[in-house]
């Protein structure tokens, strides 16, 4: 089997203000997370405001180093100790999918120039090449090259440009996509596209996925494990089905007890079974 995802004591310290008045948050705490599988996975990290999520998910990319522990995606450690020292290898591996899609593109960019950008430069591929993974990549997240080619960011929907960040993260060939808040910026008519998008392709194409999210709704429909973390850390994690039925621990209770508009369709599973 393999290790998709696996933190060991990660922890990760932000050192605020001056000698005198030094602060220090701890963002992450001792955070331990195992998902070991010959199956692709969607692993969603759900937690309220401040719990640290995004640090995990940051942690996880490389763009903050752990204070200490390690991260392991598919048998490679890419955080910590011994981390593969490659970028080019790393983001073979991993791929990141942001929160605002207008915000990956620049408006003044056709946005299929950051996909040949991405063939050329991290996979290393030539001009031929590129334009078939752009191609490919856009089909496999519904869309023709030739209805995004030359276009500007203002021209497409929210969704649309998620789409297309999601193919810009396939092009690398990545296993393990991580996806922080994909679908908070997108209109509520069109976040199960892309919801249903990484069902579709962790069954189809074998990708994971680490899912960031608030909505629990969406990470109990999509998710194979949950990670509810508070404070920095991980308070309870396991299969999707067990944490959100059978919950644990007070806080993941707590969580699925305030979830306004779900709240009536939470109930009665919990009452089932419980
Ligand atoms: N660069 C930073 N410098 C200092 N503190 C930070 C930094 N980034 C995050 N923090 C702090 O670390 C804690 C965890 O923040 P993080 O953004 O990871 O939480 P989150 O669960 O993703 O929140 P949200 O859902 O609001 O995005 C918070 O207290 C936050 O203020």
């Amino acid at each position: 089997m393999t290790f998709i995802l696996k933190t060991e004591g990660l922890n990760k310290v932000y050192r605020l203000g001056g000698f005198m008045r030094s602060k220090s948050i701890q963002a992450l705490n001792d955070v331990n997370i195992t998902v070991e599988s010959d199956n692709p996975v969607v692993i969603a990290v759900v937690g309220e405001s401040g719990s640290g999520k995004t640090t995990l998910a940051k942690t996880l990319l490389r763009l903050e180093t752990p204070t200490s522990g390690r991260a392991i995606v598919y048998d490679q450690v890419v955080a910590g100790q011994g981390a593969i020292p490659s970028r080019k290898d790393f983001l073979g591996l991993v791929q990141p999918i942001f929160q605002n899609p207008f915000e990956a593109f620049s408006r003044y960019r056709p946005v299929d120039a950051y996909l040949h950008e991405t063939a050329r430069r991290v996979a290393g591929m030539d001009t031929v090449r590129s334009e078939n993974a752009v191609a490919e990549a856009l089909k496999s997240v519904g869309l023709n090259y030739e209805d995004v080619c030359g276009k500007y960011t203002a021209q497409f929907s929210g969704g649309e440009l998620q789409r297309i960040s999601v193919a810009r993260a396939l092009i690398p060939d990545p296993k393990l996509i991580i996806a922080d808040e994909p679908v908070s910026m997108i209109d509520a008519s069109r976040r199960m596209i892309i919801i249903n998008l990484f069902k579709r392709l962790r069954d189809e194409a074998g990708r994971s996925f680490v899912y960031i999210t608030h909505d629990l709704a969406t990470a109990y429909y999509i998710s194979d494990y949950v990670a509810v973390m508070n404070k920095g850390r991980v308070v309870e994690f396991g299969p999707a089905r067990k944490v959100m039925s059978d919950p644990q621990h007070d806080y993941t209770r707590l969580l699925l007890g305030s979830i306004p508009t779900t709240k009536t369709r939470w109930r009665p599973r919990l009452r089932a079974a419980g």
